[in-house]
């Protein structure tokens, strides 16, 4: 099977998987991802997410049955076909912004040596923490499911986190509006681990336009993200299209209404590859949900 016929398979799969769930929705309509607002939500700006994220709440919300929420469906199916841009064996991979979350570090536990998570939200990264130790108590077990169900993988769940569990090597303070992206290393594995300065891979999924509800904010963000993709190496990106906010606990957050045209210019102002059907830029959109993977261009390339 071809890539391109691969990606018309999973297509189809990620359009007829929406089963029209109001509630655990994470779309491109106004509000965004989320559950459906409520006149009652508290309103929060992005910075916010330090000190109000829950993030019991928001793998329960998104992560509990990922069957149940299109834009993880989406994130997930299209997932390999981004993969297949990167290279097969990754040195150094990071996932920016990774919330409470580790579908990243599990869907990539067999192709990266070595792993790096981060976020912004002190109980976001504790929840991280948790899960390397092994005394989260969320169940990933519909996640990895999932996962191995489309890698066509005998894995079972302990056995897919435990992988990528054994190369998590640490977890970061991060902050995409600050200087350096990279403010604390909060957590190693070991003592003998070092920190990159810059990664081969690093994804960031609902987080660049999360952060923020400007353009300039959105621009600052990707120009962070960039920043800590070695020479050569990829930023893999996903997102919603068209929102305003995303709600879960009670709590709106707002966020930057991103266009397709933002996140082209956000890329090529930052030497990334841009323009479709090239070898430097893959994008896919599916539900107003996008993922792209861009390579960073070096000018002797
Ligand atoms: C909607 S969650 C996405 C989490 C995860 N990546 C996922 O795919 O579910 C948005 C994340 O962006 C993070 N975030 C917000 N502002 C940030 C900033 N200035 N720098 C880095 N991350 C930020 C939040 O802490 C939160 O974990």
């Amino acid at each position: 099977m071809t890539l391109e016929t691969e990606l018309a398979d999973l297509n189809i799969k990620a359009e007829s998987s929406n089963d029209g769930s109001e509630d655990a929705k994470k779309d491109g309509s106004e509000e965004g991802k989320g559950e459906k607002p409520d006149e009652k939500d508290e309103v929060c700006a992005p910075e916010e997410h330090h000190d109000k994220f829950n993030p019991h709440a928001y793998l329960n919300a998104f992560y509990k049955s990922a069957t149940e929420d299109t834009a993880m469906q989406v994130v997930l199916f299209f997932l390999p076909g981004i993969l297949y841009r990167v290279p097969t064996k990754i040195t150094t991979f990071l996932d920016l912004g990774a919330g409470p979350t580790v579908y990243f570090p599990i869907a990539i536990r067999d192709r990266a040596t070595r792993i790096f998570s981060s976020d912004y939200a002190p109980a976001n990264r504790a929840a991280l923490i948790e899960w390397a130790e092994k005394r989260s108590t969320f169940d990933w077990g519909e996640v990895c499911k999932w996962i191995a169900s489309i890698e066509a993988s005998n894995q079972t769940a302990d056995q897919m986190q435990q992988a990528a569990r054994d190369k998590l090597e640490a977890v970061l303070e991060v902050d995409v509006h600050h200087k350096p992206v990279v403010k604390n290393i909060q957590w190693t594995k070991n003592a003998q681990v070092k920190v990159p300065e810059k990664f081969q891979v690093v994804s960031s999924v609902f987080c660049l336009e999360y952060s923020c509800e400007t353009y300039d904010g959105y621009i600052e963000a990707v120009s962070s993200a960039c920043s800590l993709v070695e020479d050569g190496g990829y930023l893999i990106q996903g997102g919603v299209l068209d929102a305003t906010s995303y709600n879960f606990d009670g709590k709106q957050f707002r966020s930057h209404r991103l266009r397709k045209q933002h996140i082209i210019e956000a890329l090529r102002v930052n030497g990334f590859g841009h323009v479709e059907k090239t070898d430097d830029f893959k994008y896919i959109e599916a539900e107003e949900i996008f993922l792209l993977c861009s390579k960073k261009i070096v000018l002797n390339d």
